[in-house]
């Protein structure tokens, strides 16, 4: 790599220089506007494959910053104490790192709902085992129709008692990382980060993932960036090397101007540009140029580069480990380590997906840099927050807690919300719900954006003497480079000059080898939409009796308790709105196919499988989004159910309505929520009759949906014959 003729400042601007900035489509990029990463989605994790051997202590869910005064921090004498550091004295006495807060009034509030709830829902189930009893012996109502609310009703409760857990001690968290000690104290940090298909994950995308890792706010001698490529492409290896050269302008430039925002491609689209006591000064707006040019020169390279992309992923390739490096050592310590890692794949052997490759990296990782923690994001995600390494620490390094973490979760948001955020993608029901489990026993790990210990993977004591090497081969594979790394002060291989020596690189082909963890323990180890049968001659409760009230109760009173939530937060009714329909869509098209995927796989009828989320946005797209209009161009098999759901609770209330005239009465309750449901889903109908453009709902999945609906009417109808 020759540039070390440059400067690795920003200086030499060149005057007269138009920049182009960063687009920002609506990339998976995921931000949050305090500036944490956060969570994508949960549940389906064990698809991606290995990692249920990573059996764990308690993890620590982050909270947004919130600045509690100091007085009010029991503010007890702290001594920190990190893996492979000790601190002491001065610094550690100026206030706990961390904080955990109970949210007492949601906490009060939650239980006083639960407890009404749970009344009214007794209530129910008593007057429906009463009346089961009785349409039983007069069979004044058709039985099998019943018997579906009931069961419905006990599935809807089963939810419901469980997602109470969430409600039942919400704990918020703060940090502090200006009480961190200094930095030689701090401990080393890997970040890993994986991809698989540049044609599907763009790789200037990855590659402002890549850098923002990079330009974490961390000594970069203790910060050690893997990208490990699944598809073994010349064309993500070339993106690496050009993201490496820029990067070594980058990393400086966010350093000395203090940047918040630290992904190139967020920085240039927009947001504050330096940190404020730089703002009105020339070198700053020169250096900025320069970078902004910079900047330019890389995306061009990695585009005109991309051209390939393509054809260039491959299922059969040796295993790749390229450490970038430059020839001006000195310079090299400003910079973090940056390592392209492409495991081996071979046809017919499983390679795990992500899980799989988060192995590789562990193992790779542990004799490059060993850091004792770990960052791990995916390609489509960057840190929007460059204090992010350094708040984990504060759990980390807070012997009070430490023990006990395994990990530190942080939120994951969406970049570039439409206004209105349409698809709820500041995913607040999951931060909630995080918050929640934070109270108890700690959160899950939601698949990336967590900080994690080694040990806490690797099952063992890293401090222990006399570890048993033939045990431990058999549980962590053959290579006695990486069962030396075991030990916390193992000294890791890679020279000064970050270049491997022979024995290193054949180690590393080892560790990334495809069959390395055959035989071994580490390979071994590793809401329902309510089905609304709304058939008109069932009526669901009669508005005369009292029993409609209790019904009602229950209704309004969730529909209230989500509200209080959604403003607890300091949110909108429009985004409890949206976060209904989000939740109601998840439901029909995303649940029902998870159900579907765990019988089969509990039936054996089918293979984990993981297809790879397109993170390619055309302009189409990217204008529908800003207007805040649905997009609908997903699989056509994902709508259908959801869609089907929309048109028979559609036609189920349509045919009903003169029936409502006649007996009003006993319809009115179920007329009433049926039109909630369509009102609420209305973007379907939207999408579905509405729409012209290309982001509509396709005329065959209506059709289709149309068939499904008027097949389940019917059988609705031969079901009130019995
Ligand atoms: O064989 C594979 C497949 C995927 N990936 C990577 O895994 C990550 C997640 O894949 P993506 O297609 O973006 O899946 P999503 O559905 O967006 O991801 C969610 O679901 C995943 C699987 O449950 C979790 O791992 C993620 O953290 C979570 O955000 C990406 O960086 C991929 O490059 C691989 O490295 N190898
Ligand atoms: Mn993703």
């Amino acid at each position: 790599m020759k540039h070390n003729a440059e400067s690795k400042t920003v200086d030499g601007a060149k005057p007269g220089y138009s920049p182009v900035c960063g687009r920002a489509p609506v990339r998976n990029h995921a931000t949050n506007t305090k500036g944490k990463l956060w969570i994508q989605n949960s549940g389906c994790k064990s698809r991606s494959g290995q990692p249920e051997h990573v059996v764990l202590r308690k993890g620590i869910l982050r909270d947004e910053d919130e600045q509690i005064p100091h007085e009010k921090i029991n503010s007890e004498q702290v001594q920190t104490r990190g893996e492979g550091c000790s601190i002491e004295g001065k610094e550690a006495m100026d206030g706990p790192l961390n904080v955990r807060r109970v949210l007492w009034s949601n906490l009060l509030i939650n239980r006083l709902h639960m407890f009404l709830n749970a009344i009214a829902i007794s209530a129910v189930f008593y007057y429906r085992a009463t009346t089961l009893l009785r349409i039983i012996q007069t069979r004044e109502t058709p039985l099998v129709p019943y018997v579906l609310v009931i069961i419905a009703e006990i599935v809807l409760t089963f939810l419901w008692v469980l997602h109470q857990a969430y409600r039942w001690r919400p704990v918020k968290r703060s940090v502090y990382p200006e009480r961190l000690p200094e930095d030689e104290k701090l401990p080393p940090v890997d970040v890993f980060i994986c991809t698989a298909d540049p044609s599907k994950e763009p790789s200037l995308g990855v590659m402002n993932t890549v850098i923002s890792a990079m330009s974490l706010d961390y000594p970069p001698d203790k910060l050690s960036v893997y990208l490990q490529d699944d598809g073994g492409s010349h064309v993500t290896l070339h993106a690496v090397r050009e993201a490496w050269k820029f990067a070594r302008f980058w990393v400086p430039f966010c350093r000395k101007y203090e940047l918040k925002a630290r992904c190139p491609e967020a920085y240039f689209s927009g947001g504050e540009s330096a940190h404020e006591k730089f703002l009105g000064s020339s070198e700053f707006a020169a250096d900025k140029k320069t970078v902004e040019k910079r900047y330019d020169e890389f995306q061009e390279a990695i585009e005109k580069n991309s051209v390939n992309a393509k054809g260039s992923v491959s299922r059969d390739h040796p295993p790749t480990v390229e450490v970038m490096t430059d020839e001006n050592i000195s310079d090299l310590k400003e910079m973090p380590l940056l390592v392209y890692v492409s495991r081996e794949k071979r046809p017919g052997h499983p390679h795990h997906f992500k899980g799989g490759a988060l192995n590789v990296l562990l193992r790779v990782s542990a004799v490059i840099s060993n850091a004792p923690y770990f960052l791990v994001l995916d390609c489509d995600m960057y840190c929007d927050d460059p204090s992010s390494a350094r708040q984990a620490m504060c759990f980390y390094l807070d012997p009070k807690i430490s023990p006990e973490i395994a990990w530190v979760q942080f939120p994951q948001k969406f970049r570039d919300m439409s206004e209105h955020d349409i698809y709820d993608g500041r995913l607040n029901p999951i931060w909630r719900e995080g918050q929640g489990l934070d109270g108890l026993r700690g959160p899950t790990i939601y698949g990336c954006n967590f900080f994690m210990t080694r040990e806490a993977i690797y099952g063992l004591d890293r401090t222990q003497k006399d570890i048993d090497i033939n045990q431990l081969k058999k549980s962590l594979g053959a290579s006695n480079e990486f069962i030396k790394s075991i030990n916390r002060s193992y000294n890791p291989q890679l020279p000064e000059d970050r270049k491997p020596s022979d024995a290193l690189k054949k180690e590393l082909q080892l560790l990334a080898s495809c069959t390395y963890d055959n035989d071994t323990q580490w390979g071994e180890e590793a809401s329902i939409l309510p089905l609304d049968l709304r058939i008109q001659h069932l009526p669901l409760q009669r508005v005369s009796d009292p029993m409609f009230i209790v019904f009602a109760f229950i209704f309004i009173s969730s529909l209230l308790k989500h509200v209080q939530e959604v403003f607890s937060y300091g949110d909108s009714f429009r985004t409890a709105l949206y976060e209904m329909r989000v939740w109601m869509m998840k439901s029909g098209a995303c649940y029902f196919f998870a159900i579907l995927n765990a019988i089969l796989d509990r039936l054996g009828l089918l293979q984990a499988n993981f297809s790879l989320t397109n993170k390619v946005v055309d302009d189409e797209q990217v204008r529908r989004h800003q207007l805040g209009i649905y997009d609908f161009q997903a699989s056509p098999l994902i709508l259908t159910p959801l869609c089907s759901l929309y048109v028979l609770n559609l036609a189920a209330f349509t045919i009903g309505i003169p029936k409502i005239f006649q007996k009003g009465d006993e319809l009115l309750a179920q007329a009433l929520l049926s039109f909630f449901g369509i009102i609420i889903n209305y973007h379907l109908l939207d999408g579905m009759v509405l729409r012209s453009d290309s982001g509509r709902i396709s005329l065959f999945v209506t059709m289709v949906s149309v068939a499904l609906s008027a097949t389940v009417l019917s059988c609705g109808y031969l079901l009130l014959l019995y």
